[in-house]
């Protein structure tokens, strides 16, 4: 016996993987309290399906009491005159209560439904708000899992939470009453059995929270885990972790059933819990009904009635106990959301920034201390350049040395933990984060495109432009010419992350993308380095024609972009070493020098590289070659 105890009550397993980001534990009154502002614009139907909810207990009440009527004085008295009334009444009442179950259960939905989107939306929109360090740090299948399955639970706490247990309660007084207005010594027999009800419905609700909160977390490690793989199936074929992966998959879902089975034993058990409770509650009722009956307290009609009615309390009763655990289950989900909720974004917009225009393009990194959030190690150490306006600066080091973290500083993605940033002599903080972006564009090793059309992802620099301006943009980053080879030109679909076109198409359309967007600043971060050497010649030209003009900051291990620029900033190990031009630094024979030579272990100590492309393009008679 204490086994099968253990058993039925034996809590789901914890996941120990940390897939999931755990949510603190909150009251249920106060998940409620936090999302009730949210109905606000709901509550005038939801007072209006309230109503729904009242009348058609009252024509359940009405019902009965007919059938009261049709014994005691239809069939007992055998009196057919009075029949055809109860009758037609009968189906009146009947008509009426389907025309308004039809109207609360679509109200009810309606509600449901758009109060959903409103607060999807709203979570997705949090989202976008937060910083580019929430998605480095989170896992995007969790995330997903949060925004399409956990929303739904917010719903059932605030708007049919609310709208059952005020339907439920609303049935419980109304039959109670009449069970009163009948015989009041049956009726507190009756009674005797509804606080049981609530202790056994409260026992029962903490541990089916607990099972849910399990669930919840599992659903998300699922999600997270089928996320990383598919995303990555080349890779997991490639290196053959296909059986790998099917059991880490495998363990979470393993994990979710172990958590689903915890719930639905403690759920189970208590609809069986209940009954029998309400079956003894009847007997003992049939008991004392018996005396009435014979004491002339009761007429039969009365006494079946009675039971009648007793049945129709213990449904909301049952219920009632029934949405306690539903609710609390809810609220597993619920703390889920408002943990993405409190999440706050790592940089914001100052209340009163400073009003920007197009700048001129002067970036002034000033003693720039930074290390990533939750980590130990500062990856800048006090680093100090300027990039000149319209001239292009490179940044060259080892792998590891910092250098993209800085584009992420310049994009305001981090603020520096000291030092600071200047744009055209102002503050980055001192600035709104859009108006900033608005004046950068970026070209990234791993191009970022769109699930959507080729038109699509270039107008993503600036939706605005007009059709003129997209072909100019095309055509100026060397990609009309294959975009119209495609079956559909500039309406041809991309796949997922582009991955229907090459990787140097790709990158001509990256180029188009931040060409149309005719920005001020330009931030390539190793624009070449995922292309073969026949690509990387084919975008130089267009790159060139990209830089021109512009404050570039080009981080590159790719030499040949590098030696185009004014000014080279070495970084080794998160520190400015050098800066100087290509020539030099390759006098100076240190970091820049050494790591040339290993790009070029031809060229020994030459100062001027021979030419290997076409000839970059005379940027102010600068060039270095
Ligand atoms: N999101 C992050 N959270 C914590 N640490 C990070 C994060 N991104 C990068 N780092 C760490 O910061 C350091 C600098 O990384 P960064 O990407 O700036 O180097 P990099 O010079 O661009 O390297 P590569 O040439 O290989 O791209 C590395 O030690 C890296 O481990």
């Amino acid at each position: 016996m204490p086994g099968l105890v253990n058993w039925l009550f034996r809590p789901a397993e914890r996941d120990t993987e940390g897939l999931v980001e755990h949510a603190p534990v909150m009251r249920v009154r106060a998940v409620i309290k936090r999302f009730w502002p949210d109905a606000r614009p709901f509550r005038g139907w939801l007072l209006l399906s309230l109503l729904l909810v009242l009348i058609s207990p009252l024509l359940d009440t009405a019902a009965i009491w007919l059938f009261k009527v049709l014994i005691d004085d239809v069939l007992t008295p055998q009196n057919f005159a009075v029949f055809p009334m109860v009758a037609a009444a009968y189906a009146v009442l009947t008509l009426l209560s389907g025309v308004l179950d039809f109207c609360g259960q679509y109200l009810a939905v309606w509600i449901g439904e758009n109060f959903l989107h409103r607060m999807r939306t709203r979570v997705f929109a949090h989202l976008h708000t937060l910083s580019v360090g929430f998605f480095d740090r989170r896992r995007i299948g969790d995330t997903l899992s949060r925004l399409t399955d956990d929303v739904g639970a917010i719903e059932s706490l605030v708007l049919s939470g609310v709208a059952q247990t005020f339907s439920s309660v609303v049935k419980i007084l109304l039959f109670g009453g009449v069970l009163f207005y009948l015989d009041w010594r049956l009726a507190l027999v009756a009674l005797v059995s509804v606080p049981l009800f609530w202790l056994v419905a409260k026992f029962f609700a903490r541990r089916i929270k607990d099972a849910a909160r399990e669930e919840r977390g599992r659903s998300g490690s699922i999600s997270t885990v089928a996320e990383e793989s598919l995303g990555n199936a080349s890779l997991i074929q490639a290196y053959g972790r296909e059986e790998a992966e099917v059991g880490r998959f495998a363990r979470q879902s393993r994990g979710n059933v172990v958590a689903e089975l915890s719930a639905a034993r403690i759920g189970a058990l208590f609809g069986p819990l209940t009954d029998l409770m309400q079956v003894f509650g009847v007997l003992a009722i049939v008991g004392v009904g018996i005396l009435e009956l014979s004491a002339g307290r009761i007429s039969l009609g009365g006494l079946l009635a009675f039971l009648i009615y007793l049945s129709q309390l213990y449904t909301p009763v049952q219920s009632l106990g029934q949405l306690v655990n539903r609710v609390f289950s809810a609220s597993a989900s619920a703390e889920r959301i408002i943990e993405l909720l409190d999440q706050k974004p790592l940089v914001q917009s100052p209340p009163d920034p400073v009003p920007l225009r197009r700048v001129t393009g002067r970036i002034d990194v000033d003693r720039v201390d930074f290390r990533y959030p939750g980590t130990t190690n500062d990856v800048l150490h006090s680093v100090s350049f300027c990039a000149p306006p319209g001239q292009t600066t490179a940044v060259v080091g080892a792998s590891g040395a910092g250098k993209s973290t800085l584009t992420k500083l310049l994009l305001r993605f981090y603020d520096p933990e000291r030092g600071r940033i200047l744009l055209d002599g102002i503050d980055l903080r001192q600035l709104d984060i859009a108006d900033l972006r608005a004046n950068i564009a970026i070209v990234l090793q791993e191009t970022l495109l769109l699930d959507g059309t080729i038109a699509d992802n270039i107008l993503a620099g600036r939706p605005d432009a007009d059709e003129r301006q997209l072909v100019e943009a095309a055509e100026a980053a060397d990609a009309h010419e294959f975009i119209q080879t495609l079956p559909e030109g500039y309406e041809t679909r991309v796949g997922q992350r582009g991955r229907l076109l090459s990787g140097g198409q790709r990158q001509r359309i990256a180029i188009a993308r931040a060409m149309i967007r005719d920005a001020p600043i330009l931030l390539l971060d190793e624009p070449t380095t995922s292309l073969d050497a026949d690509a990387t010649r084919r975008i130089l030209a267009p790159l060139r024609r990209l830089m021109a003009g512009r404050t570039t900051i080009v981080i590159s291990h790719n030499l040949l972009t590098v030696r185009d620029a004014q000014q080279i900033v070495y970084l080794d190990n998160g520190r400015i070493t050098e800066a100087g031009t290509h020539e030099e630094l390759l006098a100076n024979n240190t970091g820049y020098a050494h790591l040339y030579r290993l790009h070029h272990p031809d060229r020994g100590q030459a100062a001027v590289p021979e030419q290997q492309v076409a000839p970059p393009r005379p940027v102010d008679g600068q060039l270095p070659n």
